[in-house]
């Protein structure tokens, strides 16, 4: 899926237009983006978060530092929207690590704080930005791995779903997974979509349905995760997952790339009409009543 949207970022301009509209220009550019240096190794720090770039291996890390979960806040968003479009402007940049440098905690999910009692014109930039953060990885020309060395519960776990592997550590205090419908809240289409993506229509419809959390071990065997390791492990074991993945050459991603994108094409088309399908149902229903 995440091919998909690679593939279709290259071949379609439109995408590339629609997806640059969407893009954190508007409230991103207002902030000071982080500075990429070339240099064989260069380091930039936002407030939130911290890239270490390594140009002999092609492969930034970028650090979630925003303390005390990085919970996604439209400020923490828009500054891993500015740092992902600066990463992706470097061509020498083929690999992304995501990881957190909070004990115990990958990401905390939408921050809560942010979504309530605030303005709609603030609600609405926030969704804007959270929508961003996925397209941005999820049509990342990078090949991202998640280091999942903590929780990472709700828009945490969607984060580490729209990378193209996910490792986590082996610590079965930590959980993992959408657990929206225990918040007495609806995981977005999207979510869901992308969950679909990872663990197959079952095994979402079962984790959507009682708001599941995945201990790791669990996580692994639903296919959640990809791989478990110590927990010092997890940020050498991406990045030497990484040179596996950049040795194979990105044209070949690219043949996979189109049959995925027909899939998510016929998904959303799906869901669009099952859309259209439950409003004419309720008018129906309505009218029915009437009489
Ligand atoms: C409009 C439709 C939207 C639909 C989509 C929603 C997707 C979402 O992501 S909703 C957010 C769901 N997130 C959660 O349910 C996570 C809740 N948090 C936790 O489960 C735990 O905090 C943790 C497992 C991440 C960490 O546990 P730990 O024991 O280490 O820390 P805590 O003491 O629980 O928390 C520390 C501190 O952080 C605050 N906090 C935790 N999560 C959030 C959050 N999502 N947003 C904002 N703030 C959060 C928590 O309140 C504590 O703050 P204080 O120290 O001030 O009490």
């Amino acid at each position: 899926m995440k091919m998909a949207l690679r593939a279709c970022l290259r071949t379609k301009p439109g995408l590339t237009a629609l997806l640059s509209q969407l893009s954190c220009s508007g409230h991103a550019a207002a902030r000071r983006a982080p500075a990429l240096v070339a240099q064989r190794s260069s380091s930039s720090t936002s407030q939130k978060i911290k890239v270490d770039f390594d140009q002999s291996s092609g492969v930034a890390v970028m650090h979630m530092q925003s303390p005390p979960v990085n919970s996604l806040s439209l400020e923490f968003l828009t500054d891993v929207c500015i740092a992902l479009e600066k990463l992706e402007m470097d061509k020498s940049c083929r690999g992304l690590v995501v990881t957190s440098s909070q004990p115990k905690v990958f990401s905390a999910g939408l921050d809560i704080l942010d979504m309530y009692g605030k303005s709609p014109e603030h609600c609405a930039e926030f969704w804007k930005a959270v929508q961003e953060m996925w397209l941005k990885f999820y049509g990342s020309n990078m090949i991202t791995i998640a280091a999942v060395n903590g929780s990472s519960p709700a828009g945490g776990c969607l984060l580490s779903m729209t990378c193209d592997y996910r490792i986590m550590a082996d610590n079965p205090r930590y959980s993992i997974g959408l657990n929206e419908t225990k918040l007495g809240i609806v995981a977005p289409f999207w979510f869901k979509d992308t969950m679909v993506n990872t663990v197959g229509h079952r095994a979402t419809e079962m984790a959507l349905q009682l708001g599941l959390l995945y201990s790791p071990a669990e996580a692994l065997k639903i296919g959640l995760v990809d791989q478990l390791v110590h927990e010092d492990q997890v940020l050498t074991t991406a990045t030497e997952t990484m040179t596996k993945w950049l040795a194979i050459p990105g044209i070949l991603n690219i043949s996979y790339t189109c049959h995925f994108f027909h899939l998510w094409c016929c998904n959303l088309v799906c869901t669009i009409c099952s859309c259209v399908c439950q409003v004419i149902a309720a008018k129906k229903i309505h009218l029915s009543q009437d009489f």
